[in-house]
């Protein structure tokens, strides 16, 4: 179980800039989660870190102890890839046992029909390890077959298996389920927060995936164009994002952004409602107002608290319904969510009216970072309470 702690890591290909001066503290068996769309730099974070890649500048520190001069296979840390990366001509067993044999026995010790004589008790102790790791991931029954004969999700058990068995004080994963289909992911989000639960030890996983990031870390830093946005729990992410961009990834459905305004006193109003609560009037002028589909919901008739829009699309998921609305002339869509009974006499063309629930409004400024409330100065800690 390792602290690991990155400082100032900046990491440039060619003129390319990929990620500018990152710090990242990551706590001793925590899971940690780098999240954010295709190219953010999150892979080159997480082979900086493995030593598989050389940062421009920054120090990479394991333990307290500075690694950036240390080779990956001497940093003891395990690498899971997307592609299970198995040699297809050995058994399960011996895939597993590959990188406990290069670690313990000697190149005499590892020949075939020679090494089990010389070294019989290294031999069994390695063979124990490997049923130990077997064992708990539940795939003993699979250890005599060779990788062809397996499954995709069983092939990415495997080599889950094949890290374990090192016993490293981290795992690094790397979009480990993106080659399984839909349903195994969802399976195996579970089986990873398990393992991580039971094992204990420090995970750090990247995925483009925000439901893989919000379902299984413990913390989660949202990356884009080679910053961290925010770093913290995925129920504080969700519920207090510190960017327009961070709201934007997070959450599916989409968090539903509409254009506002802001009067002289501080008030709010969107789309022909008119919020309860109000901002510094500092902020007067335009400003974005987040709206999450499930912080909204039909109303029976207009009010000055309501937004009224035309019904384009019902996507229903069974035991919800999403409702899209197309609301003015070009202000926007607004996606709402609602029960399968009180959306059941609607159609596609119909106008509907939509209030918000007791949930939160959140806004975004010009430079896209969180406004607070009145009497609170803009994003940081004051946006925490900043919500409508
Ligand atoms: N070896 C390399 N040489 C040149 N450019 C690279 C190299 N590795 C990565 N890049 C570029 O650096 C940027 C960040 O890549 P990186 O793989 O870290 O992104 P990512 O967030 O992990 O994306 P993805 O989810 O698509 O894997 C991309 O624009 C990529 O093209």
């Amino acid at each position: 179980m390792a602290t690991i702690t990155l400082t100032r890591i900046s990491k440039s290909f060619g003129a390319t800039r990929v990620l500018n001066d990152i710090d990242l503290d990551i706590q001793a068996g925590e899971f940690l989660t780098l999240v954010g769309p295709s190219g953010c730099g999150k892979s080159t974070l997480l082979r900086i870190l493995a030593g598989l890649e050389e940062p421009n500048t920054g120090e990479v520190r394991i333990d307290g102890r500075t690694v950036n001069a240390v080779r990956a296979a001497d940093r003891n840390l395990a690498m899971v890839f997307q592609s299970y990366a198995l040699y297809p001509h050995l058994t399960v067993a011996e895939n597993m046992m590959t990188p406990l044999r290069l670690r313990d026995l000697s190149w005499r010790e590892r020949l075939p029909v020679a090494g089990p004589l010389l070294a019989r008790a290294k031999h069994k102790s390695l063979r124990a390890q490997v049923e130990e790791t077997a064992r708990i991931l539940e795939i003993e029954p699979l250890l005599q077959r060779k990788p062809g004969q397996l499954s995709g999700g069983q092939r990415q058990r495997v080599a889950l298996g094949r890290a374990m068995v090192r016993k490293p004080v981290a795992f690094l994963m790397d979009e480990p389920l993106s080659n399984l289909d839909a349903a195994l992911r969802v399976h195996m989000r579970s089986e990873l927060a398990e393992l991580h639960s039971d094992l204990g030890t420090t995970f750090v996983y990247v995925t483009h995936d925000q439901a893989e990031a919000l379902t299984m870390s413990t913390r989660m830093a949202v990356m884009m164009d080679g910053d961290i946005l925010q770093l913290d729990s995925p129920q504080a992410i969700y519920e207090n994002p510190s960017d327009i961009r961070v709201a934007q990834f997070i959450g599916s459905p989409k968090i539903n952004i509409l254009p506002g305004d802001v009067d002289s006193d501080g008030r709010i109003s969107v789309a022909g409602m008119t919020l309860a609560r109000r901002v510094s009037a500092a902020n007067r002028g335009a400003i974005s107002v987040g709206l999450r589909p499930e912080n909204l919901k039909l109303a029976k008739g207009s009010s000055a608290e309501t937004i009224e829009g035309t019904l384009v699309y019902r996507e229903n998921l069974g035991s919800d319904l999403y409702l899209h609305l197309a609301i003015g002339e070009n202000i926007g869509r607004l996606i709402v969510r609602a029960a399968p009974h009180e959306a059941s006499g609607l159609n596609v063309g119909d106008q509907v009216f939509v209030e918000r629930l007791r949930g939160e409004a959140i806004f975004f400024g010009a430079d896209g970072k969180r406004v607070g409330a009145a009497g609170l100065k803009s994003n940081g800690a004051d946006a925490a309470r900043a919500v409508a």
